[in-house]
């Protein structure tokens, strides 16, 4: 089981049957079940190419982002990884075993030194590569944060803006456009200069399979500008917040005095997996349990999200309305908690006068927000409306839930493919 507290949760039938479904998400989220559906002890096929690795003098491989540790596990059992750098946020223990690979566990979601030192290692890394040599890159969400060079501004600076970003209620297109436009390797620039040859597979933690905006497009490209970026700035009101040393660097960059971020990319990036991946195995399940089943993906403010899924949730009796992505949240007060907490919470305000449902949301990274659980779980018990309000205004959703005991508990699950969730009735 990935939900470690299954048994505890499992307190009706209805959220058992979503706890069933739930599992299935999460699974079909693991890379062990989704590297294989690509590699072979011979080959890499995707999207129609085939990469035959006799041909080269030595695999390698370079994985960062929050399913680092998984996705190289998943590949070393298939083919003879030589040596290779894992870069996974720090309390995600490593489970790879052996002396092969290089393990960093840096900052997340702020960077941190460490995130600078693992950096500067893969950037040596690839130096020491030669022609006729391969490196993979393992790229999974998590990953702008965990490696990171910022270019000509301080450390401190970055983590402060950071900071401003994530409570700001940006997209994370919008916030990686802007991380893009201060650092040395993201954007593409990771896999500048190298002499081997190199492939990303990447799973997606983004809107749309982005790649140049999961984990900051690091070995792809970048197709936004230092204009967007000053643009974003001034649409969140952060210019009299920022660091004038990043807003002089983002005006010069506008001006052309610093070069743009690479336009064109110079490797080849799959996305092997995404978030619609973990809503049919879920939906597969629900029908399987009996269900009529609903999918589909929320993304932008947690308000219009819950809206949308209200509005989506079926008349009739024995339906799964199954949900993913990733709704933004703007954290206004000092509590404890995440998006799916929150999203629980506000469904469940707005399903005060409906007959029994049972409502989930966790993301597949079982971490929500700061607090320690992947989300929450919960059927529509009455509840004071005026109680909801107060947790929600203090973001505290986590701490809502801790008092109900319905958080959902995974730990970390090396994967990230966004959130999925589900509304049962
Ligand atoms: O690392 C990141 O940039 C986000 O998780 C999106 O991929």
């Amino acid at each position: 089981m990935i939900i470690q507290n299954y048994e505890e949760l499992a307190t009706s039938e209805k959220k058992i049957d979503c706890l069933k479904i739930l599992e299935e998400g999460l699974k079909a989220a693991d890379p062990e079940n989704i590297i294989p559906k690509f590699v072979t002890p011979e080959e890499i096929k995707i999207n129609g190419k085939t990469i035959k690795l006799n041909k080269f003098s030595g695999i390698y491989t370079v994985a960062f982002g929050k399913a680092g540790d998984s996705m190289t596990r998943a590949l070393n059992a298939i083919i003879p990884i030589k040596n290779g750098i894992i870069v996974i946020p720090k309390g995600s223990k490593s489970k790879i075993k052996g002396k092969k690979f290089q393990i960093f566990n840096s900052g997340h979601p702020k960077p941190d030194q460490t995130s600078v030192k693992a950096a500067k290692e893969v950037i040596k890394f690839l130096q020491n590569r030669r022609e006729g040599e391969l490196v993979i890159y393992l790229v999974s969400g998590g990953g702008s944060s965990l490696l990171a060079i910022p270019d000509d501004i301080t450390l401190d600076d970055k983590i402060y803006v950071t900071d401003l970003l994530l409570k700001s209620g940006s997209t994370i297109q919008e916030f990686n456009c802007i991380r893009k436009h201060l650092s040395k390797i993201k954007g593409g620039r990771l896999v500048e200069n190298t002499k081997c040859q190199g492939i990303g597979l990447v799973m997606s933690d983004v809107e749309g399979d982005d790649l140049s905006s999961i984990a900051s497009g690091t070995t792809y490209m970048d197709d936004t500008t230092f204009l967007e970026a000053l643009n974003i700035i001034n649409k969140y009101k952060l210019k009299n917040k920022i660091p004038l040393e990043i807003l002089q660097r983002l005006e010069d960059g506008f001006k052309g005095k610093i070069p743009e971020t690479p336009k064109k990319a110079l490797i080849e990036n799959y996305i092997i997996a995404n978030n619609k991946n973990c809503l049919d195995a879920m939906e597969l399940k629900a029908k399987e349990l009996g269900y009529k089943t609903k999918t589909m993906q929320i993304f932008g403010n947690i308000k219009d999200a819950t809206q949308k899924i209200m509005e989506n949730i079926s008349d009739e009796q024995k339906t799964c309305l199954i949900f993913g992505g990733e709704p933004t949240v703007e954290v206004i007060g000092k509590g404890s908690g995440g998006r799916n907490q929150e999203l629980v919470l506000r469904i469940l305000k707005n399903a005060q006068n409906m007959k029994k449902i049972a409502i989930a949301s966790a993301g597949t990274d079982g971490i929500d927000g700061n607090s320690l659980f992947a989300g929450a779980i919960i059927e529509n018990i009455k509840i004071d409306e005026s109680i909801i309000k107060e947790f929600l205004k203090n973001s505290d959703s986590a701490r809502f839930f801790q008092k109900q005991k319905c958080n959902i508990r995974t730990d970390f699950t090396h994967t990230n493919l966004m959130d999925i969730g589900m509304v049962l009735k």
